[in-house]
């Protein structure tokens, strides 16, 4: 059985659909990551698990019981909110207890639990130290510890590592991910970085406008996306489009290039998503699946560069170019470009 069935799920404000008709499973042990830009009904979908806020219509269900009657503080889960607020006049002891100490945990029980959690998190030493005397990063985990320490099959996370800079938000996604592992419990986290959510999660839920539109485990999302909001979401794919050719590929006018994916095209699709990394320079390449155009502009990345090509027919195309290929042509240069047939995926909406 699943440990989370929710089936049907929707909620409005006003006029504003933020969640339509959502279906979504969660399994025991799995970390999944809800993926999706600003407004799309990540922060909704998660207040609804919890209990903040109550449906319009559907069905959330937890090891098969009911959980739209239940009250929050009922729910056999916990949520980390994104501002993580401690109590500032209590230590870190006292802020993991306090949940413990509400439920009538008994004292001795009590410090084992809070020292386990203290432990969990990488804390222990600092059980006495006040909010304001720790760091940002210190805190942060003081706030996971208070949400473990309840020992929840589910853990709603919001935005956990919202605040962190780049290389603690890294470190911190990893330790978050070890302790899921550890703990067994479901984790559910809400992220608008895409490669925080690839990183670390066993499926990702990519919402658009309160609808499910893609889910998978991550490699499959990214090499495989569903629609053009996928495609352009998930590491930034070329979305190419064009007329059906009447033999199983697209005419793209912006490319002055004929597409032949693989696979069919399903009836009506009018798109393509091409990934920079799988488009090569081959001079002299034509026939279908092969593009000529001129580099306008080369982005310095790290281990690649990405030129910003303009095809014959006026559309701008994303090519990576390999670190290990040399120093990337500069600006200006013609090329001629080829991809494999297999690296165009239809995209359906
Ligand atoms: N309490 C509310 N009252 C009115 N509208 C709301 C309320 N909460 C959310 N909404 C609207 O519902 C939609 C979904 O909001 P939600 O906060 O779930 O999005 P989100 O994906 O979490 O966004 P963000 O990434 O910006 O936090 C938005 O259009 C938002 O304006």
């Amino acid at each position: 059985m699943s440990l989370l069935e929710i089936a049907g799920l929707s909620k409005h404000f006003g006029g504003t659909a933020a969640l339509e008709a959502l279906d979504l499973r969660v399994e025991p042990g799995e970390f999944l990551a809800l993926l999706g830009g600003s407004g799309s009904g990540k922060s909704t979908l998660l207040r609804l698990v919890a209990g903040f806020e109550q449906p319009d219509a559907g069905s959330i269900r937890m090891e098969g019981r009911d959980l739209v009657p239940v009250p929050p503080h009922a729910r056999p889960l916990n949520m980390m909110f994104q501002s993580y607020a401690l109590f500032p006049h209590l230590s870190v002891q006292g802020n993991v207890a306090y949940g413990l100490k509400r439920d009538g945990v008994p004292r001795a029980e009590r410090d084992v639990r809070v020292a386990e959690a203290l432990e969990m998190v990488g804390l222990s030493g600092f059980a006495s130290r006040m909010p304001h005397r720790l760091s940002g990063g210190q805190r942060q985990r003081v706030a996971l510890a208070r949400a473990l320490v309840k020992r929840p099959r589910l853990l709603l996370l919001d935005e956990p590592l919202g605040a962190l800079d780049a290389n603690l938000r890294e470190r911190t996604g990893f330790e978050l991910r070890a302790l899921q592992r550890r703990t067994g419990a479901s984790f559910i986290m809400v992220t608008h970085d895409q490669n925080e959510a690839l990183a670390l999660a066993d499926r990702v839920a990519v919402l658009e406008a309160g609808r499910l539109v893609q889910l998978g485990p991550p490699r499959a999302v990214y090499e495989r996306p569903a629609t053009r909001f996928v495609a352009n979401f998930l590491g930034a794919a070329n979305v190419l489009e064009g007329q059906p050719d009447g033999a199983g590929g697209l005419d793209c006018p912006g490319l002055r290039a004929s597409l032949r994916p693989a696979e069919p095209m399903p009836p009506g699709a009018t798109g393509c998503a091409l990934r920079p990394e799988r488009i090569l320079a081959q001079p002299g390449a034509n026939g279908p699946n092969t593009a000529r155009g001129v580099v306008e502009d080369v982005a310095f990345r790290g281990d690649d560069s990405l030129l910003l090509v303009r095809a014959a027919g006026g559309a701008l195309l994303r090519v990576s170019h390999a670190e290990e290929d040399g120093p990337p042509p500069p600006p200006g240069t013609t090329l001629d470009l080829r991809w494999e047939a297999a690296a165009l995926v239809p995209l359906v909406g």
